[in-house]
């Protein structure tokens, strides 16, 4: 879906923040991408959403076209004077366009909203605020998430089910996404493959290979998350061992 190849960039009279940074991402995968803070993960999303330009390397598109892509931030960043209904129609309206109704009943009961349409976000939990920001981010049928640590203010069981639900909602939609996270186990479990960074570039790749045909909970205990796990850690203990 997208080859990204030797990537760098400054901010304007700031250091280099990415070096020749090179990966792909397929369709229907979700690539993690995991490092300390700073290293540069959200720049790269910034980068893939068109929102900065690289001073060099490239981004290329299977067939040469943007994929349509949904944005979801740690905070929900929900309109406070729309209701949930209102919240997830309007990326959607602002480009002009409508969202039918059976797709919208589709969207909330995806993500276990149904029959809160006309509350206001400040009537929702953390975790509804959530799912209403995932919702408004597959609203314009996404083939492409960009999530930049979407759980992270989350409490930990919300976060299993959040993980859950995304999990869920890949399988059935077909979505690829490129996911920012600082928890070691949530990029186990989510992803297909696991960029670990270093200041700047990617230090390795971890390949989890879960069996999804098992519950969550054996997932979670399996011998393929611990091993996943160790490599990651161990990825970044070298990253940072370098940078003492
Ligand atoms: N708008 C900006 N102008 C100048 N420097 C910036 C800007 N945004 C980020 N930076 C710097 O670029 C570097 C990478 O930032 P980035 O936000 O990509 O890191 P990150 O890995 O996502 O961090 P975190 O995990 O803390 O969110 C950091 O040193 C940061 O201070």
């Amino acid at each position: 879906m997208l080859s990204v190849s030797k990537l760098s960039f400054a901010y304007e009279g700031g250091a280099q923040v990415l070096d020749d940074v090179s990966f792909d991402l397929k369709e229907g995968e979700i690539v993690s991408l995991l490092g300390p803070s700073g290293c540069g993960k959200s720049t790269i999303l910034r980068l893939i959403a068109g929102l900065i330009v690289p001073q060099s390397g490239s981004m290329k598109w299977k067939d040469g076209t943007t994929p349509e892509t949904g944005f979801v931030f740690q905070d929900a960043a929900l309109m406070p004077w729309a209701t949930v209904t209102e919240n997830i129609h309007l990326p959607l309206k602002l480009r002009g366009q409508e969202l039918a109704e059976g797709h919208l009943n589709r969207l909330l009961a995806y993500v276990g909203l149904s029959g809160l349409e006309t509350r206001f976000p400040q009537a929702l939990s953390g975790g509804q605020q959530m799912r209403v920001s995932i919702a408004r981010a597959l609203a314009a049928d996404a083939t492409l998430l960009l999530m930049d640590e979407p759980f992270g203010a989350l409490d930990e069981i919300l976060r299993f089910r959040m993980n859950d639900l995304m999990l869920k909602l890949k399988a059935e939609q077909g979505w690829s996404g490129l996911f920012v996270t600082h928890s070691i186990y949530e990029a186990v479990y989510l992803s297909d493959r696991i960029l670990v960074m270093d200041t700047g570039r990617i230090a390795g790749e971890v390949t989890p290979g879960l069996d999804r045909s098992l519950e969550a909970q054996d997932q979670r205990s399996s011998q393929a998350f611990l091993d996943a796990a160790r490599q990651v850690g161990a990825l970044l203990e070298a990253g940072s061992m370098e940078n003492a």
